[in-house]
């Protein structure tokens, strides 16, 4: 049995607290406070998406469960025990947002340079590596080299380098950057996979669609706190209950009057000034108005659709700004 099998199944490690608990949290960098009270937990296999704003302090709160900065205020604990203990540290596995890997070696060496960082024994390594392949589906690319690998591999052997200590905190920090469509849903199976497993997983993302299929549980990082956290389809229906969210595209921007009409309904455009979105009433009623008010306004959309809430509106609705 590898060490890191061992440190696993280790009885001692089988602790009651979760794998990440925050509590009043309070960080930042000399003068400036980045984050003003964070409280956040994340239990044994769930998987939570952060998500915030540009420069809301994410990659910051990232570097405070880590233990890299210290907390001003409040506390952090990896399994009950302080981050800023290397007993903590050994407890998260982090795939940080740059690909962390030797880029002219293969997986399979990777992942054996990063077993002996995580101190797994010299003679525990290949059945480490083995362990760590097959929990992540890439033993068929074991003998090929980054820098050969598709964006979708790499993250996957990024994934992977994360999980050679064994921890019990997943930390994945914008995992689909670089990530094609087919490959996005096999890392979220993977990331599912890892968290019904017994991991707690905490994704930090810009991408959306990702956060909704992977994670059962979203926090929202908005002005130095969680604004808001729990299950999706729960904050939706309490937020936004009876509305749909409406989507409405034009073939060129809309004038400004056009855009005013669009606001007061509550929709909102993209940069191109083509594509607006927001909520409205789920009634025949709150469609009809908006058609009609359209209609009003000579707006001809080129498409319009009406769907439940998702996290976008969720988003736009608790931080005031469109998508980052
Ligand atoms: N080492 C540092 N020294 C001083 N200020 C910093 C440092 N790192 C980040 N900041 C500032 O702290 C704030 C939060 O930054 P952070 O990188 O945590 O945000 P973020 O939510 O990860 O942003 P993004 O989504 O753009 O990556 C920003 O205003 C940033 O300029």
């Amino acid at each position: 049995m590898s060490a890191a099998a061992h440190h696993y199944d280790d009885p001692k490690d089988e602790s009651p607290a979760p794998p990440l608990a925050i509590l009043g949290l309070t960080a930042g960098y000399g003068a400036r406070t980045v984050l003003a009270g964070v409280d956040l937990v994340l239990r044994a296999g769930t998987v939570t998406a952060l998500v915030g704003p540009n420069g809301a302090g994410k990659s910051t709160l990232v570097r405070a469960i880590c233990g890299r900065i210290p907390p001003r205020t409040g506390v952090i604990r990896i399994c009950g025990i302080p981050a800023a203990e290397g007993e903590a540290r050994a407890r998260i596995g982090l795939a940080p947002q740059d690909i962390a890997l030797y880029r002219a070696l293969t997986i399979a060496e990777n992942l054996a340079v990063f077993a002996r960082l995580a101190g797994v024994r010299r003679t525990d390594v290949a059945a480490c590596v083995a362990g760590v392949m097959a929990r992540t589906g890439i033993e068929e690319r074991a003998n090929e080299r980054i820098d050969r690998l598709s964006g979708g591999w790499q993250r996957r052997a990024n994934v992977a380098a994360a999980l050679v200590g064994n921890p019990r905190l997943l930390v994945l920090d914008e995992p689909t950057v670089g990530v094609d469509a087919p490959a996005r849903a096999d890392l979220a199976a993977l990331v599912q996979r890892l968290a019904a497993d017994g991991l707690g997983v905490l994704v930090i993302t810009h991408d959306f669609a990702f956060a909704e299929e992977v994670a059962e549980r979203v926090a929202i990082l908005s002005e130095g706190r969680i604004a808001l956290e729990g299950r999706l389809a729960a904050l939706i229906a309490a937020r936004f209950p009876n509305q749909r969210r409406a989507a409405v595209t034009f073939a060129t921007p809309p004038s400004p009057n056009g855009r005013q009409v669009l606001a007061l309904r509550g929709l909102i455009g993209d940069e191109g000034g083509t594509s607006f979105s927001g909520v409205v009433s789920d009634t025949p009623e709150g469609a009809g108005g908006l058609i009609a008010a359209l209609k009003v306004a000579g707006l001809v959309p080129r498409t319009i659709a009406f769907e439940a809430a998702g996290l976008d509106a969720l988003y736009a609705d608790v931080t005031g700004s469109g998508h980052p």
